[in-house]
């Protein structure tokens, strides 16, 4: 399939609407619309969600999505140059595309449309991980989105499904591991982009744990950011920035002061989280 709708070819909207793609902006076109359809598939059915999609660009993820079936497409860009492309897109669907021209970082964009929304982008990728963690830091839990359909540099996607013992698990494995069920899909070849970026991309699927384990989302990002800033050294040790008595604090999580965090799961952490607020005089969710 190389055409999924009768709008001019992607190539012909960016030299029209003089749309070279800026570095500053994150800007790597994907053309090749098999893969934008693909990557719209993804989300599996979004014909009754709003679809919120970031950084738009020239509208080759965004007619996917439209051809696709999605009942309406909510599509936040920075870049100016890109509106006029995008209102021939929403000229094409009437009623289904909105655009907002504006800073996805700040707007409250897991707040668009009505009711429940599927978020689906190809991130810049210089605001892809504050862009993620904000969607998992949602409160209240479970949040409006239903599915997460995104677009990451393989290296931030490893970082995101990263098990425990991996070497790529962190902050950003257990944030994620805690609120939602996130699943690498494809990988994308640095050769479907205008212009190539310098590796290759990965789309992760997410799906928000209806029931994360009880504690609160500041103390779990407390001792996650104390466990891995020393990621090399024993809990026993690298815990010690938390201020509280660590031998008690480890025992009190049910777990072993002599392991490191890149051990150590989820529900360690989440342990640990509710242990720390007990030390300090606080009452843990749950407990
Ligand atoms: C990797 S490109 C993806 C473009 C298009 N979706 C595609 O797949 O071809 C990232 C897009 O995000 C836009 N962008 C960059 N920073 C942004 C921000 N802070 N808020 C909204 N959009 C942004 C860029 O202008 C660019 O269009």
């Amino acid at each position: 399939m190389s055409q999924i709708d009768d709008l001019p070819p992607l190539r012909e909207v960016i030299e029209r609407h003089g749309l070279q793609a800026l570095k500053s902006l994150g800007q790597n076109f994907l053309l090749d619309l098999n893969l934008t359809a693909r990557i719209a598939r993804t989300a599996g059915r979004i014909d009754d969600l709003a679809v919120v999609e970031v950084g738009p660009g020239p509208g080759g993820l965004t007619r996917a999505l439209l051809a696709v079936g999605a009942g309406r497409v909510v599509a936040v860009e920075r870049d100016r140059r890109a509106i006029a492309a995008l209102e021939e897109v929403a000229a094409h669907y009437p009623g289904r595309l909105d655009v907002i021209e504006g800073d996805a970082l700040a707007i409250d964009t897991a707040a668009l449309g009505d009711g429940p929304v599927a978020i689906v982008a190809n991130l810049p990728y210089n605001i892809a991980t504050p862009l993620l963690t904000g969607w998992l830091s949602a409160e209240p839990w479970p949040p409006r989105w239903r599915v997460m359909v995104l677009m990451f540099q393989k290296e931030v996607a490893d970082r995101i499904t990263a098990a425990p013992g991996d070497d790529a698990y962190g902050r950003l494995a257990v944030l994620t591991g805690w609120r939602a069920i996130a699943t690498q899909m494809f990988d994308i070849s640095p050769k479907a982009f205008v212009p190539p970026p310098k590796v290759t991309s990965t789309v992760v699927h997410f799906e928000p744990r209806p029931a994360p384990l009880p504690c609160r989302r500041e103390s779990l990002e407390a001792v996650t950011a104390a466990a891995f800033g020393q990621r090399r050294k024993m809990l026993r040790q690298s815990l010690k920035a938390l201020g509280v008595d660590v031998a008690a604090l480890v025992e009190s999580a049910g777990l072993d002061p002599t392991v490191r965090a890149e051990t150590v799961p989820v529900a360690g952490f989440v342990a640990l989280a509710n242990a720390w607020d007990k030390l300090r005089g606080g009452r843990a969710p749950g407990g």
